[in-house]
């Protein structure tokens, strides 16, 4: 398996129910809703993203040994603290197999990822964040986190409010509207409490 890394960085995890805890990103090529290109934005399943996952700028590793050992070549000290990793991207689960968990597991990392939901998980992930996508087929409906975007029409909370998941977060909509979506989100979390509201912090600090 040759895995095609955009870029893997040390940083905080800006959102989501661990949202401040230290991590080394590794987020992955690629995406099966979007190709990246901004001309193929507005007929793309998902519209709203707001990342770079074009092209493989960190490498392309051909065995998992060689990419876990430059996820904790980042990691800034191996005696405090457990080891985080959170595999995004693009659409990770195109590439995160068993062979990599295993890998970083052997490296003491404990394994988050961030996932549109629409492809079978490998075993080995301790942290399934799954965030739908109107539009989207969902093939993950258990995890640990829902991270629902808001507002996203034909995919609104009371879909995915019965699903299996441990922790519901509602994450407001970056771009133009982005002040009314942290509006609307807040209002909907205090009529609903099932579900908090989750902020993208690492964006309010400045972090990457
Ligand atoms: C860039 S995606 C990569 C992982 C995976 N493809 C996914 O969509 O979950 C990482 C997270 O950012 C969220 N996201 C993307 N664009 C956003 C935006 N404009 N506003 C708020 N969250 C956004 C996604 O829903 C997802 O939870
Ligand atoms: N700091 C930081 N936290 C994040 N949480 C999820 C992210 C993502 O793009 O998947 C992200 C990201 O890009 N940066
Ligand atoms: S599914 Fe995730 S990576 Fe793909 S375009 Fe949407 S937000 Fe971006
Ligand atoms: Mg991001």
């Amino acid at each position: 398996m040759t895995y095609s890394v955009k870029e893997i960085f040390y940083t905080l995890q800006g959102e989501g129910a661990h949202a401040g805890r230290p991590a080394v990103f590794c987020r992955f090529s690629g995406c099966n809703l979007w190709s990246g290109r901004e001309e193929d934005r507005a007929t793309a399943t998902c519209r709203f993203c707001d990342t770079d996952f074009v092209g493989a700028d960190a490498g392309r590793f051909t065995d998992a040994a060689t990419l876990a050992d430059a996820i904790a070549d980042l990691w800034p000290n191996k005696t405090a603290g457990r080891p985080y990793v959170v595999c995004t991207g693009g659409e990770p689960l195109l590439q995160l197999d068993a062979a990599l968990c295993d890998a970083l597991h052997g490296r003491g990392f404990e394994i988050g990822v961030e996932t549109n939901g629409t492809q079978d998980r490998p075993s080995g992930i301790d942290w399934l964040c799954v965030s739908p996508k109107a539009g989207a087929p969902l093939r993950l409906t258990s995890g640990d986190e829902m991270k629902l975007v808001y507002p996203q029409e034909s995919a609104m909370p009371e879909r995915f409010s019965g699903l299996a998941f441990t922790h519901f977060t509602l994450q407001p909509m970056d771009g133009p509207d982005q002040a009314a979506n942290i509006q609307a989100a807040a209002h909907y979390c205090l009529e609903h409490p099932k579900w908090h509201l989750g902020l993208q912090t690492h964006k309010i600090v400045g972090l990457r």
